[in-house]
């Protein structure tokens, strides 16, 4: 008889799995044909049906995958499937707010099919001069995006410029696969510490020295408690976006896209003196509407300027 488990640990050859019914983890081994030789043909968080001897028999058809492209050899390099939320964590004071990261990882969020959701943390240490939370929640509220005001590392702070805060994101992420995504140091770990109330606890989990001596929390795979799932996959939270194509990148910017379809020439630079540009000659330059989508605009010309800087020989 075939068990409905799934994927929450993958190898080369074996693959640790959670079986549906019993909540048990067994270690299984896949249907040659499965592998083909591919490594993307199983991935965490996919789910399968295996046998009585652990063998995985058949992959489900997924709900949406995690990927990069691999321009070179025209193919995907799937590394995580079937995840519910991407919830991009972001700090208001140390690290400082990048609204350009935001942007990165709202375009893998709508390459990748997942809903984003996105937190302003590290509240406790607010200062309205050096940010301004209601700016950057207009922006992404335009986009239809969720807020969520909290503090991880003080947990009883009241939410008091948005409308959403730490239960509110508790509630959202109930029975969900989510994945965290931010700069090294913006409060991922006590987040995600905060949210399962103690019970997945990152912080005394591996800590590696990872690049410029910052702690950088590395878990396998998914890990869940009895109220969330989080996963993690390598190379996933990196926010370099050269492996997209020129040509896709404004269909991940659905806001910026709604505006070109309107200026004169279709290869429109989008810059001040772009003739017939719609963001700079139809748009009321004063208006606080217009200063939102110009900063949107900025993301998507950066982030245009380095998917075309680099040659597709090295889109690897
Ligand atoms: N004041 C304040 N400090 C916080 C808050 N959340 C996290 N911190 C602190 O910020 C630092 C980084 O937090 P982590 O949870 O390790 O951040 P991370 O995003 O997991 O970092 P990496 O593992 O490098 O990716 C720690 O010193 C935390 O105690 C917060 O809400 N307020
Ligand atoms: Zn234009």
């Amino acid at each position: 008889m075939l068990r409905k488990a799934r994927v929450f640990k993958s190898g080369k050859r074996e693959f640790e799995c959670k079986i549906f019914e019993t909540n048990e983890m067994v270690m299984a081994t896949a249907l040659g044909n499965l592998l083909k030789g591919d490594e993307n043909s199983i991935v965490v968080g996919d789910y399968v049906m295996i046998d009585e001897h652990n063998t995985i028999m058949e992959v489900l058809k997924r709900t949406n995958e995690m990927f990069r492209l691999i321009v070179r050899e025209q193919k995907k390099k799937v590394t995580a499937s079937n995840c519910d939320l991407m919830v991009i964590v972001s700090s208001v004071s140390r690290p400082e707010y990048k609204r350009g990261i935001v942007d990165r990882f709202l375009v893998r969020a709508h390459q990748w099919g997942i809903r984003p959701l996105m937190v302003f943390n590290k509240m406790d240490e607010y200062d309205s001069a050096t940010l301004d939370i209601k700016f950057e929640f207009d922006r992404m509220n335009n986009l239809g995006i969720e807020c969520f005001e909290v503090s991880a590392a003080k947990q009883d702070y009241k939410n008091q410029f948005l409308e959403l805060g730490l239960e509110d994101l508790k509630q959202r992420l109930q029975g969900k696969t989510s994945i965290f995504l931010g700069q090294s140091g913006v409060g991922k770990s006590k987040l995600i510490s905060a949210a399962s109330e103690g019970k997945i606890n990152l912080l005394s989990r591996d800590v590696g020295k990872v690049g410029k001596g910052k702690h950088t929390t590395t878990w396998s795979e998914i890990v869940d408690c009895d109220t969330m799932s989080l996963m993690d996959s390598p190379g996933i939270r990196s926010f370099g976006v050269e492996d997209l194509l020129e040509e896709d990148l404004i269909t991940y910017f659905p806001d910026i896209e709604e505006g070109a379809v309107q200026c004169k020439f279709s290869n429109c630079a989008h810059t001040e003196d772009s003739p017939g540009c719609f963001f700079y000659s139809k748009l009321d330059q004063n208006a606080y509407e217009t200063t939102l989508i110009m900063s949107r605009l900025e993301s998507y010309l950066r982030m245009r300027e380095e998917i075309s800087e680099t040659p597709s020989y090295l889109k690897k």
